[in-house]
């Protein structure tokens, strides 16, 4: 199977797995979020009332495109599910997310969800995370200072582009993509950049990850669920 086939197969078998009728569910970014969206859509269309909560513009649009109503996250009390894609997921459910540049708001809305779910096709299974440069969201004002902080974890850094031009996230601000080759200690890096001045977040998701669907060697559907608290 290619990786678009099992995109499409996870995207699917998550929105036919975990979305049932009368839900409020979070909407993912990327390339595989899209066939969870595009398969809600499909639920609509066959009778099903579903809303979302989308995490981010591009989703947004294309969640209207196939009829899902949003909802406003400051709207809803608590999500029963959120469903999203990863840029590299490892076997502690420690995730980096944010390639496509949304991971603040796919953050906020993980945690607002009851059970975090991510879809990944085989590729995104790692060893060890960092091979995937690690996004972290800055904000503008003294980002050179920002950047120069974050090089002193022993990483080399990029500032996102687009066009020719700095990278803009849907709530303005930039992004400097850190190239750490293999991520030691996933748990304690996601602190300190935290704790970085200028850093508002970073794509490392610890300790969310309820679900993983993925797709094995033989082209065989794996649910893998997590032992969170
Ligand atoms: O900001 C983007 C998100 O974190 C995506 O979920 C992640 O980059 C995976 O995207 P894709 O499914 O296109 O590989």
């Amino acid at each position: 199977m290619d990786r678009q086939a099992e995109k499409a197969l996870v995207g699917e078998t998550a929105a036919i797995q975990y979305v049932k009728d009368g839900m409020t569910v979070g909407l993912g970014t990327g390339s595989t979020a899209f066939y969870v969206i595009k398969t809600m859509g499909e639920m609509i269309k066959a009778g099903m009332n579903l809303k979302g909560v989308a995490t981010s513009k591009a989703t947004e649009k294309l969640a209207s495109e196939y009829g899902i109503q949003l909802v406003d996250i400051n709207e809803v009390e608590e999500l029963d599910i959120a469903i999203d894609g990863a840029d590299e997921i490892d076997a502690n459910f420690f995730a980096i997310k944010g390639g496509g540049g949304a991971l603040l708001r796919e953050k906020i809305i993980a945690s607002a969800a009851k059970t975090f779910i991510v879809v990944a096709d085989g590729s995104k299974k790692v060893q060890t995370l960092g091979h995937f440069p690690l996004p972290v969201e800055v904000v503008p004002f003294g980002y050179k200072q920002t950047e120069k902080a974050i090089q002193k974890l022993g990483c080399k850094t990029e500032l996102r582009m687009k066009d020719e031009e700095i990278y803009l996230t849907d709530n303005g601000n930039y992004i400097i993509d850190c190239s750490f080759s293999s991520i030691q200690n996933p748990k304690q890096l996601h602190q300190t950049l935290n704790n970085i001045v200028g850093v508002v977040e970073n794509g490392l998701f610890i300790h969310m990850v309820d679900v993983l669907i993925s797709v094995n060697k033989q082209d065989e559907i794996i649910v893998d669920i997590a032992k969170n608290e």
